[in-house]
């Protein structure tokens, strides 16, 4: 049977094998501590908007192995007393996370994991399952809320998406400025207005269009949006709607408007806004779908389309056309010592130790395009920011505002504070983005951020660098 209740085994084999030889070593209650970050930005794009925060806070705090899940280990092979060790498992650890909706930035830690080196390690695969596509999808959608303007975006994507992922991905375009959802599981499930037109189907199974926008407006006089490019959109499909909008009017009722689906949707869109309000219908709204993306959108309303709802499936809840976020998890501190891992490119070697992030502010309350990743130790300010990788490049900072965007949001696997309501999450990610200057959100060569390092935190990775190549 499919159903995705998310427990213990919702994770890699190698997470849990890795949990037994730590256990089996005596070292499962060791300290340590992983940090969550992504190295490239979707679609060569300006930023990231972090998203799925409180998915996956409401996961952790309920982690647990199933009786179901216990008798599958038994099957793995597993060591007995190993076994019996998950059987009372919880996730008891303690997150410091970006706030969910904050705009992120390639090799900044967005969350860092603290706990047993048990309970950090098994729970990776989880967290990055369910991090790297909200953000990915939120990301997507805010791109799409960027060129919208206020107008509607609605998403339609359940049919599209990578199976179950469109449940995920209905809540985290909300959480990058859309409106609504097609998906009623996911609008029950997240509390998502749920919103939706009709079929091609639905007016072929009539003989006639006009009918069939008649036997729809019957079943819901307050709630139609009809599809007007079956046979003929500006011929038949919305003289017909017209037509059955009027008669819905001599009933005390008001219909939304129409959906257009094919063809040139701009000439389309203005040509029925005529017809609509010649026929006395200026309220009918224009609603358009078909393969839309952040492009198809900027380009028709620079056409000047009077579109007032988008509908979004396929590139929305597929990331179109960076199929994934490359978020890592990597671990920082083990054991009571800061852990780096080398690698050949100098990109790839991780940062070490217990760190914040302060996001630099510009005299005008704008982000200013810089962060600085410090160790924690250091508190919340920074006086010089270090380029990452070159020896001579640094700025120094101590004049900027700096707000450290890593906050305690779990304790001993409990929230520090209650889930805030989605729309909330929506708010707090459009008042973000209106602090990155548009140079940010440009889809051709946007100006790159500036990620740079505290003094402290360069000479530990120096420090440990040369350490290991010993
Ligand atoms: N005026 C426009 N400007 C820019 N893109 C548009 C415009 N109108 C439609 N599009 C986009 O062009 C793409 C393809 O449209 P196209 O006309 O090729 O297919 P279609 O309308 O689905 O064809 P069909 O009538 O066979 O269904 C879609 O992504 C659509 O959103
Ligand atoms: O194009 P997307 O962005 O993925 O949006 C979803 C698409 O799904 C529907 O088409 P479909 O042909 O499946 O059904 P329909 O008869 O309702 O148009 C809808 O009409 C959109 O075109
Ligand atoms: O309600 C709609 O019009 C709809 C829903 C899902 C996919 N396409 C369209």
């Amino acid at each position: 049977m499919l159903s995705f209740s998310i427990s213990g085994t919702y994770t890699d084999l190698y997470e849990i094998t890795m949990g037994q030889t730590y256990f089996l070593e005596g070292r499962q209650e060791e300290p340590a501590s992983f940090d969550y970050f992504f190295r490239k930005i979707p679609d060569k794009g300006g930023y990231v908007l972090f998203a799925g925060l409180h998915d996956l806070l409401d996961v952790l705090e309920d982690l647990h192995f199933t009786d179901e899940d216990i008798a599958y280990l038994q099957d793995l092979n597993l060591n007995p007393s190993f076994i019996d060790f998950l059987k009372g498992f919880n996730f008891k650890g303690t997150l410091y996370a970006a706030a969910e909706g904050e705009v992120v930035f390639p090799n900044t830690p967005v969350v860092r994991v603290e706990g047993t080196i048990l309970e950090t390690q098994l729970v990776e695969s989880l967290l990055l399952n369910i991090l790297n596509f909200e953000s990915l999808v939120a990301t997507k959608a805010s791109r799409m809320r960027y060129v919208a303007g206020n107008r509607i975006l609605s998403d339609f994507g359940l049919r599209r998406a990578h199976g179950p992922g469109a449940v995920l991905a209905a809540r985290a375009a909300m959480v990058g400025g859309f409106n609504s959802t097609s998906n009623v599981y996911a609008a029950q499930k997240y509390g998502i207005p749920a919103a939706g037109t009709m079929a091609h189907s639905f007016i072929e199974s009539y003989d006639d269009e006009l009918e069939a926008f008649r036997a729809f407006a019957r079943a819901r006089p307050d709630g139609c949006i009809f599809l007007v490019d079956t046979y003929n959109t500006l011929k038949s499909g919305v003289p017909n709607a017209i037509t059955a909008a009027r008669e819905l009017e001599a009933l005390g009722h008001k219909a939304i408007g129409i959906r257009l689906d094919s063809g040139d949707l701009a000439t389309l869109a203005k040509r029925s806004r005529t017809m609509l309000n010649e026929a006395g219908l200026p309220y009918l709204k224009i609603i358009t779908s078909n393969q839309l993306d952040e492009y198809v959108i900027k380009e028709l309303l620079e056409q000047q389309a009077p579109i007032d709802i988008f509908g979004v499936g396929t590139k929305l809840v597929t990331g179109a056309p960076d199929a994934a976020l490359d978020g890592v998890y990597k671990i920082a501190m083990a054991a009571g010592k800061p852990r780096l891992k080398l690698s050949e490119t100098k990109e790839k070697i991780t940062l070490p130790g217990i760190k914040q992030v302060l996001r630099l502010m510009d005299t005008n309350g704008m982000f200013y395009g810089a962060d600085a990743i410090v160790l924690a130790a250091e508190g919340d300010h920074a006086d010089l920011l270090r380029h990452p990788f070159e020896d001579d490049t640094s700025l120094r900072i101590n004049g900027y505002l700096q707000e450290p965007l890593l906050q305690k949001v779990m304790e001993n696997g409990k929230r520090t504070a209650p889930q805030p309501p989605l729309p909330e999450i929506t708010a707090f990610s459009q008042s973000r983005l209106k602090l990155l200057p548009d140079a940010f959100k440009h889809f051709d060569n946007p100006q790159g951020y500036n990620v740079g390092l505290s003094q402290k935190l360069w000479d530990l990775r120096e420090q440990l660098k040369q350490h290991y190549r010993q």
